[in-house]
Parts: C-alpha cells; sequence; structure tokens
C-alpha cells in the first residue's frame, strides 16, 4: 500500500504497526467555509494520535469525516489498506470504528448495562426470520454479545453502578460509560471526541488510565481530541496540530512541541 510507514516500538515497548487509517487531501467544505483544507496524515495500528488545535480549527470536522458523519467534497479516506467510499456513520462503524461525542450521547433513562449494549448493535445478525429458524444460532449470538459486555463493564470498574440508570450518574461515570459502550463494539479504531472535557483533576487521571490500558490490554488504536495539553503530551504517541483548516504539525509530542509554526499559533510558549 502507498505511504505505509515503517512499524516501531514506542519508548515504553509497545509494538506499533502499519497504517490502519491514511486520511490523504482532505478538503471539507460548509457552504462558503472551509472547515478543513487539504489534510493528509495517517494512523498507525495501535498508536494513540491526538489531533489538537484551537476552537473552530477543524479538529471535531474532522473526526467526523473519520467517522462517516460527513463525506469530504475533496480527498481519498483509506482504511485497512482500501479505500472507502463515501459512507453512512453505521456503515462506517461495521467496518470497526467506533466513537464517542463532545457532548455525552447516552440514554439516559437506560441502565449502565443496557446503553453498553447498544454498543453491540453492529454484532447483532440475526434477523428475527433467522432467530425463528435457528434459535440456536440467535442464543450463541446472545451470548457473545453478553460476554463482551461484561469484559467491557469489569474492564472499566463500573460493576457496581451496571443497574443504575445514566441519568443519575455524576459526569465522570457518564463519560467512562460512554466509552465502555464504544469498547463493547470492539473497534479497531476508537475515535475519543474531548474525552476529559469537565472532568476534575482526579477523573482526567482514572480517564487517562483508562485509555491507555484500552489500547494495552486490547491493543485498540486510538485517535482523540483533546483541549488539556498536560493529558495530549502524555498520552499520544503522535500529534496532529490544526489551525484555520490547515495541518501546521504532526509528529511526536516532542517535535510538535518544538514546532515554532504551532508555538505561534496554538501553545503560546515553549512547553518543553
Ligand atoms: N455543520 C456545520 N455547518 C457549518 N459550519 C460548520 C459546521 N461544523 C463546523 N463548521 C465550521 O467549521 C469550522 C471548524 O469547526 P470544528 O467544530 O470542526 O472545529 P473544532 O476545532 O472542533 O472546534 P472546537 O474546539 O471549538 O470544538 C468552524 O468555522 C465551524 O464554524
Amino acid at each position: 500500500m502507498k505511504d505505509m510507514l515503517t512499524p516501531y516500538v514506542t519508548d515504553d515497548g509497545r509494538q506499533i504497526g502499519e497504517t490502519l487509517m491514511d486520511m490523504r487531501n482532505i478538503t471539507l467544505r460548509f457552504g462558503g467555509v472551509e472547515a478543513i483544507k487539504d489534510i493528509s496524515f495517517n494512523i498507525q495500528e495501535g498508536e494513540i494520535r491526538a489531533i489538537i488545535g484551537p476552537n473552530g480549527a477543524g479538529k471535531s470536522s474532522m473526526l467526523n469525516v473519520i467517522s462517516g458523519f460527513y463525506n469530504p467534497q475533496e480527498g481519498e479516506v483509506w482504511f485497512r489498506g482500501k479505500k472507502r467510499p463515501p459512507m453512512k456513520p453505521f456503515q462506517v462503524a461495521r467496518l470497526g470504528i467506533a466513537r464517542t461525542f463532545q457532548n455525552i450521547a447516552l440514554f439516559e433513562g437506560m441502565s449502565v448495562l443496557d446503553n453498553v449494549m447498544t454498543g453491540r448493535l453492529n454484532h447483532m445478525n440475526a434477523s428475527m426470520f433467522s432467530q425463528a429458524l435457528w434459535k440456536g444460532r440467535a442464543e450463541r449470538e446472545e451470548t457473545e454479545n453478553r460476554e463482551a459486555v461484561e469484559r467491557v463493564i469489569d474492564f472499566l470498574e463500573i460493576q457496581a453502578i451496571r443497574k443504575t440508570p445514566v441519568g443519575r450518574l455524576p459526569y465522570g461515570l457518564k463519560k467512562r460509560v460512554e466509552l465502555a459502550r464504544a469498547l463493547a463494539a470492539e473497534p479497531k479504531l476508537l475515535l475519543l471526541d474531548e474525552p476529559m472535557a469537565g472532568m476534575n483533576v482526579e477523573e482526567k487521571e482514572d480517564m487517562s488510565r483508562f485509555i491507555l490500558d484500552v489500547n494495552d490490554e486490547f491493543g485498540t488504536t486510538i485517535a482523540l481530541i483533546e483541549h488539556d495539553m498536560g493529558v495530549v503530551m502524555d498520552l499520544s504517541d503522535r500529534v496532529i496540530v490544526m489551525d484555520y483548516g490547515r495541518k501546521i504539525g504532526d509528529g511526536t509530542p516532542h517535535e510538535v512541541r518544538n514546532n515554532q509554526e504551532v508555538i505561534d499559533a496554538y501553545l503560546g510558549v515553549s512547553h518543553d
């Protein structure tokens, strides 16, 4: 495949593989507004990749392109070595891309367990008809779905609140339930839109640990948007910096922190 980068091992010993997602010359317009201007970057298998930049830079637009909420007017999206045609979000989800939202999007009246279960919808293949004909298959699917959900609930340490309606939970836990729902889909690529927004220090520490553990334990590739620079620089293997729809930096946290254009546009002062 073109533009495939070399697999590498991170400083903390994690194996990073070949290119999973390759965004080529993406341009996205809303009427006269160019939210994304001719941006290319890739995400390698196993990486934690951050997208940062000032308000209105185009970060959410980019995440929405990856997840199929918007189809760009120009450019190509490649996933797992194949060019992806324009798709609807549910089709993208079926390819193995799951996401969380900037403003939590859970069913407040439903229990934690039921909310996490909705993350399995893409794995529920047995139609009503086949369920009637092949009871065994439907039962096997149901068991698999339950097991996957229980694994995630254990992993994210939310057993104690599994029966609680989500509307009753504090903000930090809601964010964790949203992560659980995305993980229940067993994605290849997990997209997190401001996972720490509105959290206190302790909640941020918890969320950081869970993100690292998910990446480590399940080998999930993660792309995230985040405003908390400390968190971004600690978590990420590589960082893309956007400004006014353009890409102005791309590299390791160290490289990005010392990139003069990035310092001028966003960071203000060198953070090293
Ligand atoms: N649905 C839309 N319709 C019209 N313009 C939009 C739409 N979504 C985003 N934009 C515009 O595109 C540009 C990029 O917005 P976007 O939300 O992607 O930025 P962002 O970097 O995620 O900002 P923030 O950090 O504030 O969330 C902005 O000028 C915004 O007003």
